[in-house]
C-alpha cells in the first residue's frame, strides 16, 4: 500500500546523492520532494509541516558520519523522524489484572469492526488466551449474524444471548453485554471482545451508547477501527471518538487495499493514540501488530536496512570489508580466498536467510526476500569446507582448478564434484557481477563491500 509513497521517497533521495555533505540549499530539493510525496500520500497537513522541520533541523545541523554517506544519513533522519511519528514502539496490548479483559470495538459502519473482532480473537487464540465474542448490535441482525460466523470459522467462542423480543435500544446492548460478561467468567474467557454497533456517521446515540457501555464495562482497551482506505475521513473520525472516549489504541483495517497510506502515518500524531493493529485483508489471519519501525521500513523499501547496517558496524572489520569492497569492485575482481573471509565475516551476522530478510527489496537486491525462504544454511559450512580443501593457489586463481582436483577437493571436503562446480560457478558469475557494480553508485557499493558475496549464495 506504500508503494506510491516509497518509489517518490526513493526519488527525493536520488537528488542527494554524489553530494558531499548537507546543506541547507543542497537539501531544499530533497526536503520539497518528500513534502510532495507525503501530500500526495493524504498524509495530514500539519503532519507533514512538521516532520519536514524536524528532518530539516536535523540533517543540516548534522556532524558528518564516516560511516555513512549525506544520502544514507538523511535517509536514516526520515527514518528516525517516521517512526518518531508513528509512536516508536510497538503499543502493547493491555490485559486486565483480573480477567476477563474487555475490549470495546468501536467505529463507524463498513470500517471492519466484525472483521477485526474475530482477527483479533484469533490473534489472542494464537497467544494462548480464550477469547468471547459478542455483538450487541441489537439494531442489525445481519450484524450479529455476520460476528456468528465469523466466531465459527476460527473456532472461537461467542455470546449470542437471546433478544427476547425486547425493543432494540441501550437498555438491551446494556443487558447483553452484563451477560456475556457473566458468561465469559463462567465458560473461563480470559477476554471478552464487544463488537458494537456501527452507524453511517458519528451520531449523538450511538455516542451516548458507547459512553454507556464504557461505564459499565470499564474495558482495558478501547479500539477504535479505522478504515485506512478512508483516509484524513478516518483520522478526523478517530480523533472524534478519541475526545469523547478516550481510545487506547487504533486499528487500520484494509492496509491491503490501493489507499495511499496518509492515515496511517498522520492518526497517530493527530490522535496521540496508536495504531495497535492493522488489518491487511479478509481472512482471520490477515492481521498484525503494528510496528512502527518495520512500517517505516516498508516505507522506505529498504527492509530492515539500518538494523543490519548497525549491526555490521558492530560485528565487521571494517579494514576488510572496505579491502574486499575495493577488491570486489576492481577490475581484478576477488579471490576465493577473500571470498572466504567474507562468509566468516557474515557469519557474524547472524544465518544468512535473517541478513536477506533485512535487505531493501529494491534496487540490487530486488527480489531477495523471496530468495531467502528457499535459503539452505548449511550451504555456508559446504562452501566454507569446498574452499578450504582447495590450496592457496587454487584460491588465488580458479581458473587451475582442473577436473581431477575437483574430484579431489569433493572428497576432502565431504562434498559432490557438481556442488564444487556450482560453486565455481556461481564465484565466477558473482564476481562479475560485483566488477560491473563497480560502476554503481555509492550505497550499493557500501552495501556490497559491507555484504559482500551473500547473493548467490542462495541456490
Ligand atoms: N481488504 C480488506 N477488507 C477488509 C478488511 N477488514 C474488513 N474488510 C472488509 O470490509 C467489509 C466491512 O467489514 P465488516 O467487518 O463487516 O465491518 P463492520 O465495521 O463490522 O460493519 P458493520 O457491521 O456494518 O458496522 C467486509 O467486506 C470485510 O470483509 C481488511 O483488512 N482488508
Amino acid at each position: 500500500m506504500f508503494e506510491n509513497l516509497s518509489d517518490k521517497l526513493q526519488r527525493a533521495f536520488k537528488s542527494l546523492r554524489g553530494q558531499g555533505t548537507i546543506t541547507e540549499e543542497n537539501i531544499g530539493e530533497a526536503l520539497r520532494e518528500i513534502r510532495v510525496a507525503l501530500l500526495e500520500a493524504d498524509v495530514n497537513l500539519n503532519v507533514v509541516k512538521d516532520l519536514i522541520d524536524h528532518i530539516r533541523a536535523r540533517a543540516v545541523g548534522q556532524e558528518v558520519m564516516t560511516a555513512l554517506s549525506p544520502t544514507e544519513q538523511v535517509i536514516k533522519i526520515v527514518r528516525d523522524e517516521l517512526i518518531a511519528l508513528l509512536g516508536k514502539d510497538t503499543a502493547r496490548f493491555k490485559f486486565a489484572s483480573q480477567p476477563p479483559t474487555v475490549i470495546l470495538m468501536a467505529g463507524l459502519q463498513g470500517s471492519g469492526k466484525t472483521t477485526t473482532s474475530g482477527k483479533l480473537a484469533a490473534w489472542l487464540q494464537k497467544g494462548g488466551h480464550r477469547p468471547m465474542l459478542v455483538s450487541v448490535d441489537v439494531y442489525r441482525p445481519a450484524a450479529r449474524e455476520q460476528l456468528k460466523i465469523v466466531a465459527k470459522s476460527i473456532k472461537a467462542n461467542l455470546y449470542e444471548g437471546d433478544l427476547k423480543g425486547e425493543t432494540a435500544g441501550t437498555a438491551l446492548v446494556e443487558r447483553l453485554a452484563k451477560e456475556a460478561r457473566r458468561e465469559a467468567i463462567i465458560t473461563g474467557c480470559d477476554t471478552l471482545i464487544v463488537d458494537t454497533a456501527g452507524r453511517l456517521h458519528i451520531d449523538e446515540d450511538l455516542m451516548d451508547e458507547m459512553q454507556r457501555l464504557k461505564a459499565l464495562l470499564n474495558p482495558q482497551e478501547i479500539l477504535f477501527i479505522a478504515d485506512a482506505m478512508t483516509g484524513q475521513d478516518a483520522v478526523r473520525s478517530a480523533d472524534e471518538f478519541h475526545k469523547r472516549f478516550s481510545l487506547t489504541g487504533i486499528v487500520l483495517t484494509k492496509m491491503d487495499g490501493d489507499a495511499r497510506g496518509g492515515a496511517a502515518l498522520s492518526i497517530r500524531h493527530v490522535t496521540g493514540q496508536p495504531v495497535k493493529f492493522i488489518g491487511m485483508g479478509e481472512k482471520p489471519d490477515a492481521f498484525e501488530p503494528f510496528h512502527p519501525d518495520r512500517i517505516v521500513s516498508r516505507i522506505l523499501g529498504m527492509g530492515d536496512i539500518m538494523t543490519l547496517i548497525e549491526k555490521a558496524e558492530e560485528k565487521l572489520d571494517r579494514k576488510k570489508s572496505e579491502d574486499f569492497a575495493k577488491k570486489a569492485l576492481s577490475g581484478d575482481g576477488f579471490s576465493l580466498e577473500d571470498f572466504r573471509d567474507q562468509l566468516r565475516q557474515i557469519k557474524k551476522l547472524g544465518s544468512l536467510q535473517s541478513i536477506m530478510k533485512m535487505l531493501p527489496s529494491v534496487g540490487p537486491f530486488q527480489g531477495i526476500q523471496q530468495m531467502a525462504d528457499q535459503v539452505d544454511e548449511s550451504q555456508f559450512t559446504r562452501v566454507e569446507a569446498i574452499i578450504n580443501s582447495m590450496t592457496k593457489k587454487e584460491r588465488a586463481n580458479h581458473e587451475i582448478i582442473s577436473g581431477s582436483r575437483r574430484k579431489r577437493i569433493a572428497n576432502g571436503s565431504g562434498t559432490s564434484v557438481q556442488e564444487v562446480n556450482q560453486l565455481l560457478r556461481q564465484y565466477a558469475q558473482m564476481r562479475k557481477m560485483f566488477k560491473s557494480a563497480g560502476k554503481g553508485g555509492m550505497l550499493q557499493r557500501k552495501l556490497m563491500g559491507s555484504l559482500g558475496g551473500m547473493k548467490g549464495m542462495g541456490r
